[in-house]
């Protein structure tokens, strides 16, 4: 089907359905009422995946000018929140795409051009509306058109042309922040619907002594008079210390007289509220892992009450549609700067940690690496051990614990000429982050996550030969290591088609 331009400028088509409506774009995109929407944007014919639908350049406005004015208009309905905090309207058809939780576009903010850009994220046939994803807290009752389809939310993986310096500061790319934080465990995505499959780690053995209990280090506090208590769960649940980490945790536990709170696993001690009159907090021991059988129970309430969830120990959390969101992200990411590395004798291997999706405190800004075996001839400059000393260095040297060096520490990966002044749980390397890489990695680095601490592993092209996740040996199934984290490997339905040539498969060596 043709789409032509009309002497106005815009675009018409010779589609029967949308003959009425204006064709506004070249994707042949037309606007039509959506019955209970008001206006949406529809297809008027097949629009492949990966398309770049529109990029709508955005107005922005400061939050008193916000505040005082746009906020009172017909604008609220169409602003969203930049990422510095100004409020944003999208040009075009940006500010006529409908929500839904099952959308069929993605979308990113690209903060150096003011603008963001839409992409289809599967095949789109004619007269199928266009949606994204809001948020989780939506202003009004959603109506829903696309809610039978199967969830599609990845992002954007086109090429921006001044990407990347790899092992600077990144974060040029956001996916847009919705008004409100939701709750992020609605709308739970598992199986076949996740773009990645886990691996099993054939660990079923639970840590049925003392010593095989896997421990991290919380910040807890002593509640002397029990009047605090509800003063202290109300201010935890807004003071956004809160997070999985330790969701297999009691919040409280009574031992003795003692009540104790459990607080967080955040690299810096938690300012407490300054109306109550408690003691300062401290660091203890905590199981890392709820309890899978009765008798591990019993050991883990030693140290601090668990929660009793016998599960398999390979089954990680359920995955919202926002936490799927952030990996594709994620991954959109390592690829689009896997396809940058072609032009350098560089190994094509890219990796990447976000930020955390439930505990941002846990690393405030993303990292990528690469690879830099060729460019610094040193065998050992593989990307996950390149981005393992880039992430700590980072936390060791914002952690406020480096202030205050201990003396008695010693230093526990001199190799990579990192002083390590903070003990286990802190800042200790990668705690409690997520390793986005293209290629699974190899025994070292493979055990060199372990020692990180790192809890979960996705790759995109398995190592049969050389890989440490399960390709030739899975490190973190090993018995005796006192450590272990989930993998998972994506699904290829799920990479971009372009990906595979940059990809390269044959680097198993
Ligand atoms: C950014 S505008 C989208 C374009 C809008 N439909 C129009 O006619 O201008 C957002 C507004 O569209 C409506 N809307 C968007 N998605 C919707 C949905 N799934 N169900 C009901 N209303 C929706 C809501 O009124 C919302 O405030």
């Amino acid at each position: 089907m043709a789409t032509t331009s009309t002497s106005s400028g815009e675009f018409s088509t010779t589609n029967s359905s949308c003959r009425s409506n204006w064709v506004l774009n070249r994707e042949g995109c037309c606007i039509k009422i959506a019955e209970g929407k008001g206006r949406g944007v529809y297809a008027s014919r097949v629009i492949p995946p990966q398309t770049v639908i529109e990029v709508s350049p955005v107005l922005l406005f400061t939050r008193t000018e916000y505040e005082d004015y746009g906020r009172h208009t017909i604008l609220d309905h169409y602003t969203f929140k930049w990422r510095d905090g100004r409020m944003a309207l999208a040009l075009g058809l940006g500010s006529l795409f409908n929500h839904s939780s099952h959308p069929n576009l993605s979308y990113m903010i690209d903060p150096v051009h003011e603008c963001i850009r839409y992409t289809s994220a599967r095949t789109i046939n004619p007269e199928e509306e266009l949606c994204i994803f809001y948020g989780h807290q939506l202003w009004f009752d959603p109506v829903g058109t696309t809610e039978n389809l199967k969830p599609q939310v990845c992002l954007d993986q086109s090429d921006q042309s001044e990407f990347l310096d790899i092992l600077a500061i990144d974060g040029e790319v956001d996916e847009i922040e919705p008004r409100d934080t939701g709750d992020p465990n609605d709308d739970i995505l598992e199986g076949e619907a996740l773009p990645f499959i886990w691996k099993k780690l054939q660990i079923d053995e639970e840590e049925e002594s003392m010593e095989d209990i896997r421990t991290m280090h919380a910040w807890a506090v002593d509640i002397p008079d029990l009047k605090y208590i509800a003063t202290m769960l109300k201010w935890l649940k807004q003071s956004g210390l809160e997070s999985d980490t330790l969701s297999h945790l009691k919040r409280i536990r009574k031992r003795d007289s003692i009540t104790t709170l459990l607080l967080s696993v955040s690299s810096s001690v938690p300012l407490l509220p300054t109306n109550v009159d408690i003691g300062d907090p401290y660091q203890i021991p905590v199981p890392c892992n709820p309890a899978l059988t009765q008798t591990s129970l019993i050991f883990k309430n030693t140290l601090w009450p668990t929660v009793y969830a016998p599960r398999r120990k390979w089954e990680p959390a359920k995955w919202s549609i926002a936490k799927v969101q952030w990996a594709r992200n994620a991954v959109s990411h390592i690829l689009r700067n896997t396809a940058q590395t072609t032009s350098s004798d560089e190994l094509p291997v890219i990796a990447h940690v976000p930020k955390p999706f439930e505990d941002e405190a846990l690393l405030s800004r993303s990292f990528t690496a690469k690879d830099t075996r060729m460019s610094t001839g040193h065998p050992l400059r593989h990307a996950a051990m390149n981005i393992i000393r880039n992430v700590a260095d980072w936390r060791a040297k914002t952690s406020p614990t480096d202030l205050l060096p201990d003396p008695a520490a010693s230093p526990s990966n001199g190799s990579l000429g990192i002083s390590d002044t903070s003990c286990n749980g802190t800042n200790y390397l990668l705690t409690g982050l997520t390793l986005f890489i293209t290629h699974e990695p190899c025994i070292m680095c493979s055990m060199a996550l372990l020692h990180s601490r790192v809890k979960e592993v996705f790759y995109i092209v398995p190592m049969p030969r050389t890989g440490g996740c399960g390709g030739s040996e899975c490190l973190p199934a090993l018995k005796g290591v006192n450590h272990r984290y989930n993998i998972a490997q994506w699904r290829s339905r799920d990479v971009d088609s372009a990906a595979p040539a940059h990809v390269d498969e044959q680097i198993d060596v």
